[in-house]
Protein backbone atom coordinates (compact mmCIF):
# COMPACT_ATOMS: atom_id res chain seq x y z
CA UNK A 1 0.00 0.00 0.00
CA UNK A 2 0.95 3.60 -0.79
CA UNK A 3 3.64 4.66 1.91
CA UNK A 4 3.24 8.39 1.52
CA UNK A 5 0.72 10.24 0.02
CA UNK A 6 2.56 13.38 -0.59
CA UNK A 7 0.74 16.79 -0.50
CA UNK A 8 -2.15 15.07 -1.43
CA UNK A 9 -4.48 16.96 0.97
CA UNK A 10 -8.05 16.21 0.22
CA UNK A 11 -9.29 13.98 -2.16
CA UNK A 12 -12.75 14.11 -4.41
CA UNK A 13 -14.28 10.64 -4.82
CA UNK A 14 -16.93 10.59 -7.55
CA UNK A 15 -18.69 7.09 -7.10
CA UNK A 16 -21.46 6.15 -9.67
CA UNK A 17 -23.74 4.04 -7.73
CA UNK A 18 -25.17 2.53 -10.19
CA UNK A 19 -22.76 1.47 -13.12
CA UNK A 20 -21.60 -2.14 -14.13
CA UNK A 21 -24.76 -3.67 -11.34
CA UNK A 22 -21.38 -3.10 -8.68
CA UNK A 23 -22.04 -1.86 -5.02
CA UNK A 24 -19.09 0.22 -4.02
CA UNK A 25 -19.64 0.61 -0.53
CA UNK A 26 -16.39 -2.06 0.19
CA UNK A 27 -14.36 0.38 -1.84
CA UNK A 28 -15.94 3.73 -0.55
CA UNK A 29 -14.93 2.56 3.30
CA UNK A 30 -11.61 0.97 2.29
CA UNK A 31 -10.57 4.18 0.51
CA UNK A 32 -12.16 6.08 3.27
CA UNK A 33 -9.86 4.41 6.11
CA UNK A 34 -7.05 4.67 3.76
CA UNK A 35 -7.19 8.36 3.33
CA UNK A 36 -7.94 9.37 6.52
CA UNK A 37 -5.76 7.57 8.09
CA UNK A 38 -3.04 9.56 6.32
CA UNK A 39 -4.14 12.43 7.95
CA UNK A 40 -6.09 13.96 4.26
CA UNK A 41 -9.46 14.69 3.72
CA UNK A 42 -12.31 12.66 1.80
CA UNK A 43 -15.12 14.30 0.13
CA UNK A 44 -17.62 12.24 -1.69
CA UNK A 45 -19.95 12.86 -4.71
CA UNK A 46 -22.37 10.33 -5.61
CA UNK A 47 -23.57 10.53 -9.41
CA UNK A 48 -27.38 11.68 -10.12
CA UNK A 49 -27.38 10.86 -13.44
CA UNK A 50 -28.55 14.10 -13.93
CA UNK A 51 -26.35 17.46 -13.78
CA UNK A 52 -23.75 15.61 -13.02
CA UNK A 53 -21.13 17.43 -15.25
CA UNK A 54 -22.00 20.87 -13.54
CA UNK A 55 -22.21 19.68 -9.95
CA UNK A 56 -18.54 18.16 -10.11
CA UNK A 57 -17.16 21.23 -11.87
CA UNK A 58 -19.02 23.51 -9.28
CA UNK A 59 -17.33 21.11 -6.32
CA UNK A 60 -13.85 20.75 -7.66
CA UNK A 61 -14.01 24.83 -8.09
CA UNK A 62 -14.79 24.86 -4.72
CA UNK A 63 -13.08 22.67 -2.91
CA UNK A 64 -10.03 22.24 -5.26
CA UNK A 65 -9.08 18.84 -4.08
CA UNK A 66 -5.72 18.02 -4.66
CA UNK A 67 -6.37 14.44 -6.24
CA UNK A 68 -10.16 13.23 -8.00
CA UNK A 69 -11.04 9.70 -7.83
CA UNK A 70 -13.52 8.25 -10.37
CA UNK A 71 -15.34 5.15 -9.33
CA UNK A 72 -17.30 3.96 -12.08
CA UNK A 73 -17.42 2.83 -15.70
CA UNK A 74 -16.18 4.65 -18.68
CA UNK A 75 -18.89 6.74 -18.70
CA UNK A 76 -18.15 8.48 -15.04
CA UNK A 77 -14.59 8.85 -16.43
CA UNK A 78 -15.72 10.92 -18.96
CA UNK A 79 -17.74 12.68 -17.34
CA UNK A 80 -15.19 14.03 -14.46
CA UNK A 81 -12.51 14.25 -16.86
CA UNK A 82 -14.89 16.76 -18.95
CA UNK A 83 -16.19 18.26 -15.98
CA UNK A 84 -12.65 19.21 -14.63
CA UNK A 85 -9.92 19.63 -17.51
CA UNK A 86 -9.50 23.51 -16.77
CA UNK A 87 -8.23 22.56 -13.38
CA UNK A 88 -5.97 20.44 -14.17
CA UNK A 89 -5.81 18.00 -10.93
CA UNK A 90 -4.73 14.15 -11.18
CA UNK A 91 -7.27 11.85 -11.14
CA UNK A 92 -7.25 8.03 -9.90
CA UNK A 93 -9.60 5.49 -11.15
CA UNK A 94 -11.37 2.63 -9.31
CA UNK A 95 -13.17 0.75 -12.04
CA UNK A 96 -16.57 -0.15 -11.64
CA UNK A 97 -18.41 0.06 -14.77
CA UNK A 98 -19.73 -3.17 -16.98
CA UNK A 99 -16.43 -3.07 -19.77
CA UNK A 100 -13.65 -0.65 -18.14
CA UNK A 101 -12.04 0.07 -21.78
CA UNK A 102 -10.04 3.02 -20.10
CA UNK A 103 -8.65 1.33 -17.38
CA UNK A 104 -7.88 -1.79 -19.75
CA UNK A 105 -5.87 0.21 -21.96
CA UNK A 106 -3.99 2.10 -19.10
CA UNK A 107 -3.16 -1.13 -17.15
CA UNK A 108 -5.01 0.13 -14.11
CA UNK A 109 -4.47 -3.29 -11.95
CA UNK A 110 -7.50 -6.06 -10.87
CA UNK A 111 -7.25 -5.94 -7.04
CA UNK A 112 -9.09 -2.75 -5.01
CA UNK A 113 -5.64 -2.81 -3.21
CA UNK A 114 -3.57 -2.31 -5.91
CA UNK A 115 -6.29 0.10 -7.89
CA UNK A 116 -6.18 2.44 -4.82
CA UNK A 117 -2.69 2.24 -4.67
CA UNK A 118 -2.40 3.17 -8.10
CA UNK A 119 -4.94 5.93 -7.34
CA UNK A 120 -2.75 7.49 -4.88
CA UNK A 121 0.49 7.69 -6.52
CA UNK A 122 2.70 9.67 -8.61
CA UNK A 123 3.34 7.82 -12.03
CA UNK A 124 1.03 9.98 -14.51
CA UNK A 125 -0.06 9.78 -18.00
CA UNK A 126 -1.58 12.76 -19.57
CA UNK A 127 -3.79 11.75 -22.54
CA UNK A 128 -5.41 13.24 -25.34
CA UNK A 129 -8.61 14.74 -24.72
CA UNK A 130 -10.67 14.40 -28.31
CA UNK A 131 -13.86 16.60 -28.99
CA UNK A 132 -16.77 14.89 -31.16
CA UNK A 133 -19.70 17.48 -31.99
CA UNK A 134 -18.61 19.23 -28.60
CA UNK A 135 -18.76 16.14 -26.48
CA UNK A 136 -15.25 14.41 -24.70
CA UNK A 137 -14.21 11.18 -25.77
CA UNK A 138 -10.97 9.67 -24.30
CA UNK A 139 -10.60 6.28 -26.04
CA UNK A 140 -12.67 4.83 -28.57
CA UNK A 141 -15.49 6.35 -30.34
CA UNK A 142 -17.49 5.42 -33.34
CA UNK A 143 -20.16 5.44 -35.75
CA UNK A 144 -21.73 2.46 -37.01
CA UNK A 145 -22.59 -1.71 -36.02
CA UNK A 146 -20.94 -1.11 -32.49
CA UNK A 147 -22.59 1.95 -31.72
CA UNK A 148 -26.26 0.27 -32.81
CA UNK A 149 -24.85 -2.44 -30.66
CA UNK A 150 -24.37 -0.24 -27.41
CA UNK A 151 -28.09 1.40 -28.35
CA UNK A 152 -29.57 -2.10 -28.27
CA UNK A 153 -27.58 -3.19 -25.35
CA UNK A 154 -28.79 -0.07 -23.30
CA UNK A 155 -32.38 -0.84 -23.96
CA UNK A 156 -32.04 -4.01 -23.12
CA UNK A 157 -32.54 -5.54 -19.53
CA UNK A 158 -28.93 -7.89 -19.43
CA UNK A 159 -26.36 -5.84 -18.02
CA UNK A 160 -22.86 -6.62 -18.41
CA UNK A 161 -20.73 -8.38 -20.73
CA UNK A 162 -23.46 -11.06 -21.39
CA UNK A 163 -25.75 -8.79 -22.23
CA UNK A 164 -23.47 -6.92 -24.30
CA UNK A 165 -23.28 -10.44 -26.11
CA UNK A 166 -25.87 -11.01 -26.34
CA UNK A 167 -27.54 -8.21 -28.78
CA UNK A 168 -24.96 -9.17 -31.05
CA UNK A 169 -26.61 -11.24 -33.12
CA UNK A 170 -30.35 -9.20 -33.55
CA UNK A 171 -27.89 -5.65 -34.15
CA UNK A 172 -26.45 -7.60 -37.10
CA UNK A 173 -29.50 -9.05 -38.58
CA UNK A 174 -31.04 -6.06 -38.60
CA UNK A 175 -28.06 -3.66 -39.32
CA UNK A 176 -28.51 -1.07 -42.12
CA UNK A 177 -24.71 -1.79 -43.07
CA UNK A 178 -22.63 -1.40 -44.99
CA UNK A 179 -22.67 2.80 -44.56
CA UNK A 180 -20.74 5.49 -46.56
CA UNK A 181 -18.22 7.50 -44.91
CA UNK A 182 -17.05 10.42 -46.34
CA UNK A 183 -13.76 11.49 -44.40
CA UNK A 184 -12.14 15.08 -44.94
CA UNK A 185 -8.36 16.08 -42.90
CA UNK A 186 -5.99 18.46 -43.89
CA UNK A 187 -4.57 16.27 -46.64
CA UNK A 188 -7.40 14.25 -48.22
CA UNK A 189 -11.10 13.99 -48.74
CA UNK A 190 -12.10 10.13 -49.78
CA UNK A 191 -15.43 8.18 -49.36
CA UNK A 192 -15.19 4.40 -48.19
CA UNK A 193 -17.64 2.01 -47.42
CA UNK A 194 -17.61 0.13 -44.07
CA UNK A 195 -19.28 -1.32 -41.40
CA UNK A 196 -17.89 0.81 -38.60
CA UNK A 197 -16.00 4.10 -38.35
CA UNK A 198 -14.07 4.66 -35.26
CA UNK A 199 -12.16 7.87 -33.80
CA UNK A 200 -9.83 6.00 -31.71
CA UNK A 201 -6.92 7.29 -29.07
CA UNK A 202 -6.79 4.15 -27.52
CA UNK A 203 -5.53 0.88 -28.60
CA UNK A 204 -8.37 -1.40 -27.18
CA UNK A 205 -12.19 -1.73 -26.80
CA UNK A 206 -13.03 -2.90 -23.40
CA UNK A 207 -13.32 -6.49 -25.05
CA UNK A 208 -10.12 -6.28 -24.93
CA UNK A 209 -9.91 -6.14 -28.49
CA UNK A 210 -6.65 -4.61 -29.97
CA UNK A 211 -8.08 -2.75 -33.02
CA UNK A 212 -5.69 0.18 -32.89
CA UNK A 213 -1.96 -1.49 -31.95
CA UNK A 214 0.53 1.43 -33.04
CA UNK A 215 -2.18 4.33 -31.04
CA UNK A 216 -0.43 6.07 -28.35
CA UNK A 217 -3.25 7.79 -25.64
CA UNK A 218 -1.02 10.08 -25.16
CA UNK A 219 0.31 11.60 -28.61
CA UNK A 220 -1.71 14.44 -29.71
CA UNK A 221 -3.00 12.26 -32.65
CA UNK A 222 -5.94 9.93 -33.02
CA UNK A 223 -6.80 7.13 -35.88
CA UNK A 224 -9.62 6.96 -37.79
CA UNK A 225 -10.11 3.22 -38.38
CA UNK A 226 -12.67 2.37 -41.32
CA UNK A 227 -13.95 -1.20 -40.86
CA UNK A 228 -14.64 -2.10 -44.41
CA UNK A 229 -16.25 -5.61 -44.09
CA UNK A 230 -17.10 -8.83 -41.72
CA UNK A 231 -13.47 -10.69 -41.70
CA UNK A 232 -14.14 -13.65 -39.10
CA UNK A 233 -10.39 -14.32 -39.90
CA UNK A 234 -9.48 -10.96 -38.62
CA UNK A 235 -11.86 -10.18 -36.53
CA UNK A 236 -10.39 -13.19 -34.84
CA UNK A 237 -6.82 -12.01 -35.69
CA UNK A 238 -7.97 -8.66 -33.50
CA UNK A 239 -9.26 -10.66 -30.78
CA UNK A 240 -5.80 -12.39 -30.39
CA UNK A 241 -4.26 -9.23 -29.98
CA UNK A 242 -2.79 -9.58 -33.57
CA UNK A 243 -0.87 -6.31 -34.46
CA UNK A 244 -0.88 -6.58 -38.30
CA UNK A 245 -4.11 -6.16 -39.85
CA UNK A 246 -4.99 -6.47 -43.49
CA UNK A 247 -5.14 -2.98 -45.44
CA UNK A 248 -8.26 -5.07 -47.16
CA UNK A 249 -9.91 -5.36 -43.47
CA UNK A 250 -9.20 -2.00 -41.88
CA UNK A 251 -8.05 1.69 -43.13
CA UNK A 252 -5.81 3.65 -40.68
CA UNK A 253 -5.76 7.32 -40.82
CA UNK A 254 -3.90 9.34 -38.23
CA UNK A 255 -5.13 12.63 -37.53
CA UNK A 256 -4.90 15.99 -35.49
CA UNK A 257 -8.60 16.89 -36.62
CA UNK A 258 -11.38 15.76 -39.08
CA UNK A 259 -14.73 15.82 -40.58
CA UNK A 260 -16.87 12.71 -41.46
CA UNK A 261 -20.05 12.78 -42.99
CA UNK A 262 -22.70 9.98 -43.89
CA UNK A 263 -25.08 9.78 -46.49
CA UNK A 264 -27.68 8.48 -44.16
CA UNK A 265 -28.15 9.05 -40.30
CA UNK A 266 -25.65 6.42 -38.80
CA UNK A 267 -25.49 5.39 -34.87
CA UNK A 268 -22.61 7.00 -33.00
CA UNK A 269 -21.31 5.97 -29.41
CA UNK A 270 -18.61 7.92 -27.46
CA UNK A 271 -16.67 5.89 -24.78
CA UNK A 272 -19.66 3.17 -24.92
CA UNK A 273 -22.38 5.55 -24.60
CA UNK A 274 -25.14 5.76 -27.57
CA UNK A 275 -25.72 9.44 -28.56
CA UNK A 276 -28.07 8.85 -31.21
CA UNK A 277 -27.83 8.95 -35.17
CA UNK A 278 -25.92 11.68 -37.23
CA UNK A 279 -24.76 12.32 -40.31
CA UNK A 280 -21.76 14.77 -39.59
CA UNK A 281 -18.92 14.71 -36.64
CA UNK A 282 -16.31 16.75 -36.47
CA UNK A 283 -13.39 15.66 -34.27
CA UNK A 284 -10.23 17.55 -33.30
CA UNK A 285 -7.36 16.79 -30.26
CA UNK A 286 -8.29 19.41 -27.57
CA UNK A 287 -5.15 21.37 -25.69
CA UNK A 288 -5.98 20.32 -22.87
CA UNK A 289 -4.98 16.61 -21.65
CA UNK A 290 -6.84 14.37 -18.30
CA UNK A 291 -4.20 13.63 -16.02
CA UNK A 292 -4.60 10.33 -14.82
CA UNK A 293 -2.60 7.94 -12.29
CA UNK A 294 -1.16 4.49 -13.94
CA UNK A 295 1.53 1.94 -12.68
CA UNK A 296 4.68 2.27 -12.60
N1 LIG B 1 -27.51 7.77 -9.72
C1 LIG B 1 -27.68 7.40 -10.99
N2 LIG B 1 -28.84 6.85 -11.42
C2 LIG B 1 -29.02 6.47 -12.69
N3 LIG B 1 -28.08 6.61 -13.67
C3 LIG B 1 -26.89 7.15 -13.31
C4 LIG B 1 -26.63 7.57 -11.97
N4 LIG B 1 -25.39 8.06 -11.93
C5 LIG B 1 -24.88 7.97 -13.19
N5 LIG B 1 -25.79 7.42 -14.01
C6 LIG B 1 -25.59 7.10 -15.44
O1 LIG B 1 -24.50 6.16 -15.56
C7 LIG B 1 -24.01 6.22 -16.88
C8 LIG B 1 -22.52 6.07 -16.89
O2 LIG B 1 -22.20 4.79 -16.51
P1 LIG B 1 -20.74 4.25 -16.76
O3 LIG B 1 -20.44 4.36 -18.21
O4 LIG B 1 -19.79 4.87 -15.82
O5 LIG B 1 -20.88 2.75 -16.40
P2 LIG B 1 -21.18 1.54 -17.37
O6 LIG B 1 -19.92 0.85 -17.65
O7 LIG B 1 -21.98 2.06 -18.54
O8 LIG B 1 -22.01 0.62 -16.49
P3 LIG B 1 -23.44 0.11 -16.86
O9 LIG B 1 -23.28 -0.60 -18.16
O10 LIG B 1 -23.84 -0.77 -15.74
O11 LIG B 1 -24.29 1.38 -16.98
C9 LIG B 1 -24.45 7.56 -17.44
O12 LIG B 1 -25.41 7.30 -18.44
C10 LIG B 1 -25.10 8.26 -16.26
O13 LIG B 1 -26.16 9.07 -16.67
Amino acid sequence: MNKSMGDIKEILLVVNPISGDINKKNMVDELKIIIESKGAELFIYHTKGKNDLENIRKITEERQPSRIITAGGDGTIKLVAEATKSFNIPMGIIPGGSANALALNLKIPDTLEEQIDVALGTNFIDIDLICLNNEIGLHMSDLGINAELIKNYEESTFRGKFGYLLQTVPTLIKGKYPYSFTIETENEKITEKGILLAFANAQKYGTGANVNPNGKIDDGIMEILIFKDFDFREILNTLRNETNLSKDFVKVIPVKEAKVTCEEPVPFQIDGEYLGEVTRVNVNILSEKAKIAVPN
